[in-house]
């Protein structure tokens, strides 16, 4: 590495990250320590707090459903069900919460789990304001409490809090945000929104999905939100091997009502489960540095032959200055437009080292067209309405080597017609920039609010 250009603030394992003649992003968002952090969050990640009898390095997989009690009255330790709580799992909770700057972290069976688990706060008539650019899972479970739970759900274009604020009112219960948004990485701003907020319904909760970063990149609880979820599924596991949902708070009252939900319920993550989250999380910090590091030279590379691409690391993204007022670090998830779908399913189905699936946050890089797939649940109609491009491609990239990945690409790009070939190179047929312009609503903040109480 050549290295007199580093990304500093994020931990000594992010600042050896060479970014060399690319763009080099302003003075990332700090992370201020608390709840017992002494070293940088790359160094926490790896360090678990045990009190294993054998001073076991790995945490044991305390793999029983039921606990020995030492009385009729329920004497005895800890521990009695599994479902209610369990050593693994309280061993993974407690490293997450102090990684996340929480006084309480929980974990759930799935992403859509933790989001179902926050749900449950919510009484019929209540009020939920919410984006238009949504994960579609996140979407599906919303219409569904629309449908046949009473909850009145508001999707506005939160990359402009003005929306946000023309309808938050004292019947506000929850405002729930996704930034960067998957899958067109629009940028919400979660002070300045949770501020709107907390000031038009104070007791209205601010969750924000925390999915597309992970705890290392953004941290919402310092930025004013009340809860934090994500899918563990992707960044903090990496190595899509389990299934898991993640929600942490700095309210003891309210960790206690999650905490009631998960147990009345039964989705708390398998002992099994947990230990493979707490694996995946030791190597978070140089996985995503690897990631990251990729992700912004194929960004460059698709912007530099013509098309137009969204990747909070790229300075073309509009809300550029805003991402790096809260986010450590632009995360590894892409996405660009082609202009002609047949032409988008070519180049997915071209490429050999990028997987066509759904996920993200990997250690193999990924390729989709989310409106086929990730975002399907989201009918035709409503993507049209919220400005989805049906040709947006998404990229997820993982550690492999760069230089092997942008061949993949070159060579599937070539191969589905999406770019005119020169003798000097190639570059993206015409209007890969010009479809997308029509899509520019969250910079101008023309889309319009829609609510729903089906
Ligand atoms: C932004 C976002 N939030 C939540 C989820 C749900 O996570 P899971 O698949 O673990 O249920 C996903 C993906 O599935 C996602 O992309
Ligand atoms: N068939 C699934 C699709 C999961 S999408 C997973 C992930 N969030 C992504 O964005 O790729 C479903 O219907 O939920």
């Amino acid at each position: 590495m050549s290295g007199s250009s580093k990304l500093t603030g994020l931990g000594k394992a992010f600042q050896s990250l060479d970014l060399d003649g690319h763009d080099l992003p302003p003075s990332p968002a700090p992370s201020t320590p608390r709840n017992g952090r002494k070293y940088a969050l790359a160094t926490e990640l790896v360090y678990t707090e045990g009190n294993d009898q054998y001073n076991a390095s790995s945490v044991p997989i305390y793999q029983s459903a039921t606990f020995k009690q030492t009385s009729a009255t329920g004497g005895g330790g800890e521990y009695d069900y599994t479902r209610s709580g369990n050593p693994t799992r309280t061993h993974l909770e407690r490293h997450l919460a102090k990684i996340m700057n929480a006084s309480r972290a929980l974990v759930v069976s799935s992403g859509m789990g933790a989001l179902d688990v926050i749900t449950r706060l919510l009484r019929p008539g209540d009020e939920v304001v919410t984006g238009d650019d949504l994960y579609g899972g996140t979407n599906r479970l919303l219409k569904y409490l629309a449908t046949n739970g009473g909850i009145i759900v508001h999707h506005v274009d939160t990359t402009n809090p003005e929306k946000v604020r023309e309808v938050v009112n004292a019947k506000t219960s929850m405002v729930l945000l996704e930034t960067p948004t998957n899958p067109l990485i629009k940028i919400v701003d979660i002070p300045t929104i949770a501020s709107i907020t907390h000031t038009a319904a104070p007791s209205a909760i601010v969750a924000v999905d925390n999915t597309m970063l992970s705890p290392l990149l953004q941290n919402p609880l310092d930025l004013g939100a009340d809860i934090v979820y994500e899918s563990g599924t992707k960044y903090l596991s990496g190595h899509h091997d389990l299934m898991a949902g993640v929600l942490a708070v700095n309210d003891s009252a309210l960790g206690e009502k999650l905490y009631f939900s998960i147990n009345a319920s039964g989705c708390g993550l398998s002992p099994f489960d947990s230990w493979l989250l707490l694996r995946g999380i030791k190597t978070l910090g140089v996985r995503m540095e690897k990631q990251q590091a990729n992700a912004q030279r194929i960004a460059e590379f698709l912007e530099e032959h013509g098309f137009k691409v969204r990747y909070p690391g790229l300075k073309s993204h509009p809300q550029y200055d805003l991402h790096w007022s809260m986010a450590r670090g632009a995360g590894a998830v892409l996405s660009f437009e082609t202009g002609d779908v047949n032409v988008s399913e070519r180049i997915v189905e071209s490429a050999r080292l990028f997987a066509i699936s759904v996920s993200f946050g990997c250690v193999n890089s990924l390729i989709s067209m989310p409106c086929r797939m990730s975002h399907a649940s989201i009918d035709a109609k409503t993507r049209k309405e919220r400005n989805m491009p049906e040709d947006i491609i998404r990229l997820c990239i993982g550690i492999e080597d760069v230089d092997d990945l942008i061949d993949d690409l070159s060579r599937a790009l070539v191969q589905a017609g999406a770019v005119n070939v020169t003798i000097d190179g190639f570059h993206a047929r015409g209007n890969g920039h010009t479809l997308g312009e029509a899509d520019d609503s969250a910079q101008e903040a023309t889309a319009s609010s829609s609510s729903s109480t089906m």
